[in-house]
């Protein structure tokens, strides 16, 4: 009964605020960007720019995390239509997942096709340094793995299978095409991919917790990103993800450095252009499949 109430109601509120955002703008986007922290400047390049803030949209969440502005912002890049999240949301703030992940299913309403991910993350890989930027190859979604999952609960059919597959969530023809680009604006040695691995937070890791890591494979950690990918599959989005990232996660009882969150937004200031160019020419040079049928509206 609780989750049919539930699961009822954020179904009826995606569309609430879905049909709210298209009576107050024209623009209809077909691709979604998440800025992760102190990545918000993604929006500043959208043309034409109508924005609200958070708390000016129905059933919207609020952003709590210093670096996230809590800004929708629409508008055009490259001729494309799209709407920017200048701020998301995480499971620590004590959003539920299905709070957490609910723009992703109001952009499906309306209309969009490829979502953009961006976060800022730790490297646990030698090979890569703050400053990086990481294209995201696949993620370990370490809450999803014991049932902190978005999609628990009754299955809403309207957007997705009970069971969707994850294998190729993060499409292979949008992370060549980054590539490419990388190299031709001179900037492939600061990129490469690798598995980005969702941790809850809000502490950052343990030594132990860090060399666990590690040893199972993941390249870069965060606190964010895989609730969203989750739930963009789900309802037939593609997916583009990037970590820059903005620290060495520490691995060693030796090294007394500590990881902290004005650093994280720092080296986002530094390297906001790079990613404000990668974004804008990738989505400037992909093909839109106009395959979101928006079969959930
Ligand atoms: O994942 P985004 O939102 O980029 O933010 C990352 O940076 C914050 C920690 O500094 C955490 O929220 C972590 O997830
Ligand atoms: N760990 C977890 N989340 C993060 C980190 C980190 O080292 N850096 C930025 N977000």
């Amino acid at each position: 009964m609780f989750w049919e109430i539930f699961d009822f109601l954020s179904s009826k509120c995606s569309t609430k605020t879905a049909d709210w955002l298209m009576s107050q703008t024209k623009h209809r986007p077909q691709v979604a960007i998440i800025c992760g922290s102190g990545l918000g400047m993604l929006a500043d390049t959208l043309k034409c720019q109508d924005s609200f803030a958070y708390s000016d949209i129905p059933g919207f969440p609020q952003s709590t995390v210093q670096g996230h502005a809590g800004r929708l912002v629409f508008g055009e890049l490259k001729g494309k239509s799209c709407v920017c999240m200048q701020g998301r949301f995480h499971m620590y703030e004590g959003h539920s997942l299905l709070k957490t992940t609910f723009p992703v299913r109001v952009f499906k309403l309306l209309g969009v096709e490829t979502l953009f991910v961006t976060n800022a993350a730790g490297s646990l890989a030698d090979c890569l340094q703050p400053g990086d930027i990481m294209i995201i190859k696949d993620h370990v979604n370490f809450p999803g793995l014991v049932g902190l999952n978005p999609l628990c609960g009754p299955n809403d059919d309207k957007f997705g299978p009970r069971f969707p597959a994850m294998s190729g969530c993060y499409d292979k023809n949008l992370r060549c095409l980054a590539m490419e680009i990388a190299k031709q604006l001179g900037v492939a040695g600061l990129m490469q991919e690798g598995v980005y691995a969702m941790v809850g937070g809000p502490n950052f890791e343990t030594i132990a917790e860090a060399r666990l890591l590690h040893r199972l494979g993941v390249d870069a950690v965060g606190m964010s990103t895989a609730p969203e990918v989750v739930v963009a599959t789900h309802c037939g989005l593609r997916v583009f993800g990037l970590s820059l990232i903005t620290n060495k996660v520490v691995k060693s009882y030796e090294d007394s450095d500590s990881v902290n969150h004005e650093g994280v937004l720092e080296v986002g200031r530094l390297r906001s252009h790079t990613v404000q160019q990668l974004v804008t020419e990738l989505i400037g040079r992909m093909e839109i499949n106009n395959n979101n049928t928006n079969n959930a509206a």
